[in-house]
């Protein structure tokens, strides 16, 4: 498809692409193996036009990691939703067994150079802007883990079905890694459980179980693991019975202020990333945590 081949050129979005230099270069990455770039499509999107609901599945595997490749993706599919107008609502979920969303990718952060990492920083802020400001009813099936970016893609949605899996976690993890959510993921959480669930999870770094994130408000249902996506739908249906107009207009008084405190802030939130990231000890924390992960898997 003509898109994909933009895509891979990167011609698309030129506003995700361009980044300013910011001096420094990473750690070269000594044990970690790169993922081939696979050229198969990473999220699936499924439109029904006499619904005008469209889903997105996430494929990507092993884990939906949230790469470069993976977000720009996601940006091009949100911007052609929502440019459709009979598009009103957006179901997203994960093809990949156990798991929602991995969160960021984290080699797109370990070892790369610092125009590499605000390139990649820039995707997510795009992300973040498109889903959290879409006109769309947006509903997350989280039909596996989700921690970190894959909480807070699940965040901007309007509405979070998680399945009742006491193997499944959610939450922003970000401290474990060593790393900070920075203020608009935090913002979206306050926004979403309250100050003080935020300051603690945010602090110690938690990852709840589904029963423990429905106590805070952090998913709003849980529901058997093959039910997730029919409840989706079923709720769709019904939040789509609300004039469209006064719930966009709601939507927007409820999450503008934080939308704007990101959109006058753009280059500023990419150059503390990059200088956060880049630095020795946090590269460090990075190698440490994926040597970790496959520990725990060894
Ligand atoms: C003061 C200024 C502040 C400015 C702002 C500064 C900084 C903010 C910066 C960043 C914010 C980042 C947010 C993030 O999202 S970081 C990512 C956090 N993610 C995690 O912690 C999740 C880690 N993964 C897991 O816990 C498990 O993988 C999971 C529960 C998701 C699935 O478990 P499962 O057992 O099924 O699979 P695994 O065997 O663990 O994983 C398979 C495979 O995938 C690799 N992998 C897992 N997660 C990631 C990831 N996020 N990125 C890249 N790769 C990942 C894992 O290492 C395995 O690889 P391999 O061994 O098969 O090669």
């Amino acid at each position: 498809m003509a898109w994909r081949a933009a895509l891979r050129s990167k011609a698309v979005i030129p506003a995700l692409l361009s980044c300013s230099s910011h001096g420094r270069l990473c750690a070269s990455p000594t044990f970690i193996t790169q993922r081939n770039n696979s050229t198969s499509p990473k999220i699936k999107v499924d439109y029904d036009q006499t619904t005008g609901v469209a889903v997105m599945h996430m494929q990507s595997p092993p884990v939906n990691s949230l790469s470069l490749d993976f977000l720009t993706e996601l940006c091009i599919s949100l911007e052609k939703l929502e440019m459709d107008k009979g598009c009103r609502g957006l179901i997203i979920t994960s093809n990949q067994p156990k798991v929602f969303s991995a969160g960021l990718d984290i080699l797109e952060m370990y070892g790369k150079s610092p125009e590499h990492c605000g390139e990649f920083w820039k995707v997510v802020q795009e992300m973040w802007l498109k889903l959290y400001g879409s006109n769309m009813v947006t509903i997350a099936a989280i039909n596996g883990s989700s921690p970190a970016g894959g909480c807070l893609l699940s965040l901007t949605c309007d509405y979070r079905i998680m399945a009742d899996n006491p193997l499944y976690s959610i939450g922003l993890n970000e401290t474990q890694l060593g790393i900070v959510a920075p203020f608009w993921f935090k913002e979206t959480m306050v926004n979403t459980v309250g100050h003080r669930n935020t300051e603690v999870a945010l602090q110690l770094g938690l990852l709840y179980k589904p029963a423990e994130a429905l106590k805070i408000g952090l998913v709003d249902q849980l529901v058997p693991e093959d039910q997730v996506f029919s409840v989706a739908t079923q709720t769709m249906t019904k939040w789509l019975t609300i004039p469209e107009h006064a719930r966009q207009i709601t939507k927007s008084m409820m999450r503008n202020p934080t939308i704007d405190k990101l959109r006058t802030n753009r280059e500023a939130d990419i150059q503390n990333f990059v200088s956060f990231i880049t630095k020795e000890s946090i590269q460090k924390s990075l190698r440490m945590y994926m040597e970790m992960l496959k520990q725990r898997k060894a």
